[in-house]
């Protein structure tokens, strides 16, 4: 937690924090809500958990949805409205574009953004090497499957969809489909479920997705009680990382299932007054083509002073990757995703 403010000034009100309805989205909400509490004792915060257009349709497969705001939609009628107050996401999820009006308060401490594979149950593999020909990955991420199909020809992906309870229950089923997932390691860690986790699957093997395992506050932009509450939860090594990584992909007008990924540090960090005021960012991007059979991979290096600097980074390292042949890459998704919405 970094400096407590001094909340005298500020009204009465209960402050509702929102967010979906699965397992994972309500831990996320206690958490945050709970570090409210722990700065602001004299406040009220309350919890309100709805259901988004992305849990109810199931069986559309992602990549064809694109880059619609499937999971922040309904929460930002609700914020702005008034109805709720702050909305708990997992960044990731949140579009790199927002509605006029609403804006990002806060970005919390990442968890480890790497993704990770977890094995059905009772079976004794624990790396993706280590499974049988044909084995059926189950994930439905275009970037993982992008960036491991090349490596590991023999597997087999296969769309998984539902809440991470869900896809659970579904690879551990005895009758069904999957030998393994693959999976946020952010996710089963807050959910408790770390120790399903059998083997990391760190770059260059894969690349995380941008954002992956951060947590971020949405408030209302004119709601400047909210946005003051919102300072005592940013982490700005965290903020700063992610704003240039959300750069990147604003630049690459991709959504979040376009095959980007990205893999970024912070060094030679340096502080005033409790505000970073200084770093060396290294941000690492790749754009891979569906079949695997493209990857296009750029790293940029450039000491930061502030949000503008990192945002300028991310951008930057978007166009370098463009004019390497991202572009191609992503103007043939575009237009197969046209081609088949209208057919
Ligand atoms: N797209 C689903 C999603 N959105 C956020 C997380 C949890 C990871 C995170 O905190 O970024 C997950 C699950 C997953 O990718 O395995």
């Amino acid at each position: 937690m970094s400096s407590i403010s001094n909340d005298s000034n500020l009204s009465q009100r209960t402050f509702v924090l929102a967010s979906r309805a699965s397992k994972l989205a309500q831990i996320q909400t206690n958490i945050v809500r709970d570090s409210l509490d722990g700065a602001f004792p004299s406040l009220s915060f309350g919890t309100s958990f709805m259901t988004t257009e992305g849990d109810k349709n199931q069986s559309q497969a992602l990549y064809l949805l694109g880059g619609k705001a499937l999971w922040t939609k309904e929460l930002e009628v609700a914020l702005k409205e008034n109805v709720v107050d702050m909305l708990v996401h997992s960044l990731k999820d949140v579009p790199t574009t927002l509605p006029d009006g609403c804006e990002i308060g806060a970005i919390l401490e990442r968890e480890d953004p790497v993704d990770s594979l977890v094995v059905k149950q009772g079976l004794p593999y624990k790396t993706l090497e280590e499974l049988p020909e044909g084995s059926a990955v189950g994930t439905s991420s275009v970037r993982r499957v992008a960036q491991l199909r090349k490596s590991f020809p023999n597997l087999v992906f296969l769309d998984v969809r539902g809440n991470l309870n869900t896809r659970l229950a579904k690879l551990d089923d005895p009758n069904g489909p999957y030998t393994a997932l693959i999976l946020a390691k952010s996710g089963l860690v807050r959910l408790g479920m770390g120790d399903r986790v059998t083997a990391d699957l760190s770059p260059p093997i894969l690349f995380h997705a941008v954002s992956q395992g951060a947590l971020a506050v949405e408030i209302r932009a004119d709601d400047q009680e909210a946005r003051e509450l919102c300072k005592s939860l940013t982490h700005q090594e965290t903020q700063w990382m992610c704003l240039a990584e959300r750069a990147l992909l604003r630049e690459l007008e991709g959504g979040c299932s376009v095959p980007v990924g990205v893999s970024t540090s912070l060094s030679q960090i340096d502080k005033s007054g409790g505000q970073l005021t200084s770093a060396t960012l290294t941000i690492t991007g790749c754009v891979t083509s569906i079949d695997g059979s493209v990857h296009i991979q750029d790293t940029l290096t450039q000491d930061v002073q502030n949000i503008q600097g990192v945002e300028e980074l991310g951008k930057n390292l978007a166009m370098t990757l463009m004019s390497n042949g991202a572009k191609a890459i992503l103007d043939d998704i575009t237009q197969d995703r046209r081609k088949r919405a209208s057919e």
